[in-house]
């Protein structure tokens, strides 16, 4: 039925594809019916057809032409992105006092470990995320604000190995890139089920080369980021991946070259230690900044050239802005994590971030070469340096 349906819907050229399906879904009377699709089948051939046809002509067209079709519209995106950011300025303020986010944050916070977005907001994984990851940005995270976020955390990691947002809810790749990055932040990464997590997230990269945000949805280019920033910090964690699946017996070993590396230079690269002083304790004020500094394996887990296909020839607006799929209009929060995604997937094969990757894993032109971000907070590198060096060193 489904490749019925694909091969109909590629075949009728110069309808739109609202008409198509239509016609798909409605045969005329005098056709012996077929069995009617549901609404999710529809969808997701309806984003196949769109997203292939796209493909297609790719492949037909002359070089010069495809160079042209991947360039990343830079100025256009950056000209696009500039017209509504004015509001964060505001944000700015409140970090003059530390005292009063320290309150704010303590405020939010809830017994059972999670917190609230805002006063009277909701409790979910998302807003343990941005409490923890600010926090650790201006440096006042302590044992107070961390108490109990890695249980509430855990409690939200799902029997496929994602993380939903909040206990009980289904996994999707908004609150697992959240939980992940937050149980990294406080040092709790190892309580999660990380091979599990890593199943759950490469099988979300689909056909169309985009990732979807939970299973049997459809793909949209906002997961760039969301899926494959956990993918990123994963690739980091993979001396306790490796430990975790020992302890389990299971006979696969994902990286025996991270054992190697650390009897090489000496040190203990196991994610767990970050930050951990001779004592024991945590020492939290360091994890975020030795976590990008971090070796790590050299392939990535998803596949990256596919991906900066989908961001660039079907999640991007030649005026400039990025989308989630073909069909659907630009925005400020697609452009942000299409790009975010798409910095993710250059630097993916770079054993560090301020190694340039060599051209042939840049889609399109090297000029396409956006700046690396760090992983834990989608904030570019050089700017999270900037702020490290300014809470870090004031007196
Ligand atoms: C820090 C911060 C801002 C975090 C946000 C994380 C995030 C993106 C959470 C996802 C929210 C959600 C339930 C989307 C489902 O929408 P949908 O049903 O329209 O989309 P879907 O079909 O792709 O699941
Ligand atoms: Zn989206």
């Amino acid at each position: 039925m489904k490749e019925r349906c694909l091969q109909s819907l590629l075949s009728v050229s110069g309808d739109t594809m609202s008409e198509v399906s239509e016609k798909e879904t409605n045969p005329p009377a005098t056709e012996a019916a077929p069995p009617c699709p549901t609404v999710t089948q529809r969808d997701q051939w309806m984003v196949e057809s769109q997203v292939f046809q796209i493909y297609h002509l790719f492949a037909t067209i002359p070089p010069n032409a495809q160079t042209l079709m991947l360039e990343l519209q830079r100025d256009n995106h950056v000209q696009y992105l500039s017209k509504g950011l004015r509001h964060l300025s505001s944000a700015f303020s409140v970090l003059d006092s530390k005292d009063k986010l320290h309150g704010f944050l303590r405020r939010m916070k809830q017994p059972n470990g999670g917190f609230r977005m805002h006063d009277d907001g909701e409790i979910d994984v998302r807003a343990c995320y941005t409490a923890i990851s600010v926090a650790s940005i201006v440096n006042i995270l302590d044992d107070e604000l961390i108490q109990n976020v890695g249980d509430y955390i855990l409690s939200c990691q799902t029997y496929e190995g994602g993380i939903g947002g909040e206990p009980g809810s289904e996994a999707h790749g908004g609150y697992t890139f959240c939980g992940l990055a937050a149980m990294i932040l406080i040092g709790e990464a190892s309580r999660l089920d990380l091979p599990r997590l890593i199943d759950w997230v490469v099988c979300r990269q689909g056909k169309e080369c985009g990732f979807q945000g939970r299973t049997n949805k459809l793909v949209d280019g906002c997961y760039s980021f969301w899926q494959g920033g956990a993918v990123a910090l994963l690739q980091r964690l993979y001396s306790i991946i490796d430990k975790q699946m020992e302890e389990t017996s299971q006979i696969f070993n994902i990286s025996n070259v991270s054992k190697d590396k650390e009897s090489l230079d000496g040190t203990s690269t196991h994610a767990t230690c970050y930050g951990t002083t001779e004592s024991g304790s945590t020492d939290y004020r360091n994890i975020a900044y030795k976590f990008i500094n971090e070796w790590r394996a050299q392939e990535p887990l998803f596949h990256s050239i596919a991906l900066q296909q989908y961001i660039l020839l079907c999640a991007q607006e030649q005026e400039g802005g990025l989308r989630d799929k073909p069909g659907k209009r630009r925005d400020h929060y697609h452009t942000c994590y299409c790009l975010s995604g798409l910095s993710l997937c250059q630097y993916s094969w770079s054993k560090h971030p301020d190694s340039p990757p060599l051209p042939k894993l840049v889609l399109g032109p090297y000029s396409n070469l956006l700046e690396p971000i760090h992983p834990l907070f989608n904030v570019v590198l050089e700017r999270y340096r900037e702020a490290h060096e300014f809470f870090f060193t004031e007196s």
